[in-house]
């Protein structure tokens, strides 16, 4: 389907069952991407999936990571697995189905009373930085097809970022469902014993007159509260990663990086392995969940979360793979959507780091913009602080 050039192709494993041809597994970015099809063997652990890596029972691994630990993963050793320079672009009309928005949860509303409800506490001192997300429910009238909702999606990002993570392996009711989403942020990415991560957090919508945008730009690079935001990110991701690495540096101030919604602070980190024999899945695990998904102090906004929001499923996981040399890449799962299994439906999910000088109708505002990544490949534009 995609003609670019292969970096790596690893054989067909015809000896093994193939017992899921048809299960897909695509990442575009702008200088690798990966496309997989087939199953040779489906793990529903982590740890499971790194044995086998580590073992040389399986050649690569593919899939997602769920935000909560405590739950299965969906990640699959597949039957053909090509890695190519460049992203999976290609020109061409993507048709998608009629769909309009199905409703919100929690309400508007809700998610403000949520937000002030997080507030309190962090202004009592009981957390440092929470991230509250919300749902959208779309309703199509005939079923999407993931990998074309991922063109499509691809086609809209000026970077090409997109993904499509059948989420099967997870068993029970993830079977048939597939997430897709257009991610900016890296978790992890790890070439030789080189690894790099850019965290995102802080964030303001783009403005469609350019003057207007440069000055929401310059205006989120001098928010002390986004500052603030972000910093909890790379003081986390710094205290996992810097003693694995014999060398490693983080930057003390974000740059910009922008989406055609937002523009948001990231923060380039770069680090030299000290055990080269630590697999780009076991770096995702260690690093999981960041403050960019999660907050600080890390369990105790875990706690937070899950006795505030449902199940978050994959939402603010991880997707990515990995190679039998370790090399891998695993991106945040954000601005995505999890596509039911008859295809007639999705639900998109977005969500805010809050701090203790937030405001919770700017929050609300915020995930409605994040909404538009999903909302806006299917053509819906609605105003869902509203
Ligand atoms: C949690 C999400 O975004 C994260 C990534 C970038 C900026 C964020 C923020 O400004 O809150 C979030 O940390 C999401 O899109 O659902």
């Amino acid at each position: 389907m995609f003609a670019l050039a292969e970096v790596a192709e690893y054989p067909l494993h015809t000896n093994r069952s193939d017992n899921g041809a048809d299960s897909v597994f695509l990442l575009s970015r702008r200088q690798t991407s990966v496309q997989t099809s087939g199953v040779v063997e489906e793990f529903d652990s982590a740890f499971d999936a790194v044995e086998g890596l580590k073992t040389g029972r399986i050649d690569s691994v593919v899939g997602a990571l769920p935000f909560a630990p405590s739950t299965p993963c969906a990640l699959t050793a597949p039957l053909s697995f090509t890695r190519t320079r460049g992203d999976l672009h290609h020109s061409g009309a993507v048709n998608l189905p009629s769909a309009k928005v199905a409703g919100c949860k929690p309400s508007p509303v809700e998610h403000t009373r949520r937000v002030r409800g997080a507030i309190t506490r962090l202004q009592a001192g009981e957390l440092d930085k929470v991230v509250l997300a919300r749902t959208l429910a779309i309703a199509t009238e005939s079923p999407i097809s993931p990998t074309a909702l991922t063109r499509k999606l691809i086609s809209l990002d000026h970077s090409h970022n997109g993904f499509c993570v059948d989420l099967s392996p997870a068993g029970g009711k993830y079977r048939g469902r597939a997430l897709v989403g257009s991610t900016p942020e890296v978790l992890i990415e790890r070439r030789g014993d080189i690894v790099t991560c850019h965290p995102l957090a802080g964030s303001i919508a783009r403005h469609p007159d350019s003057k207007q945008d440069e000055a929401h730009a310059q205006e989120l690079l001098a928010s002390t509260k986004d500052l603030s935001e972000h910093k909890f990110v790379v003081d986390s991701i710094s205290a996992v990663l810097g003693p694995l690495c014999r060398s490693f540096s983080a930057p003390s101030t974000p740059e910009l990086l922008r989406t055609p919604q937002l523009w948001h602070l990231g923060t380039k980190i770069e680090g030299v392995l000290a055990d080269p024999n630590t697999t780009a899945l076991e770096l995702a695990l260690a690093l999981h969940p960041t403050p960019a998904i999660c907050g600080t102090p890390t369990d105790a906004a875990r706690d937070h979360i899950t006795g505030t929001e449902d199940d978050r499923g994959f939402y603010a996981g991880a997707i990515g793979w990995c190679d039998r040399t370790g090399d891998g890449e695993w991106m945040v799962a954000i601005r995505c959507a999890e596509i039911a299994a008859d295809g007639l439906s999705a639900k998109a999910y977005a969500g805010g780091g809050i701090v203790a000088s937030s405001d919770p109708d700017t929050e609300l505002r915020e995930t409605s913009t994040k909404f538009r990544t999903i909302l806006s490949a299917f053509d819906l534009a609605e105003d869902l602080a509203e």
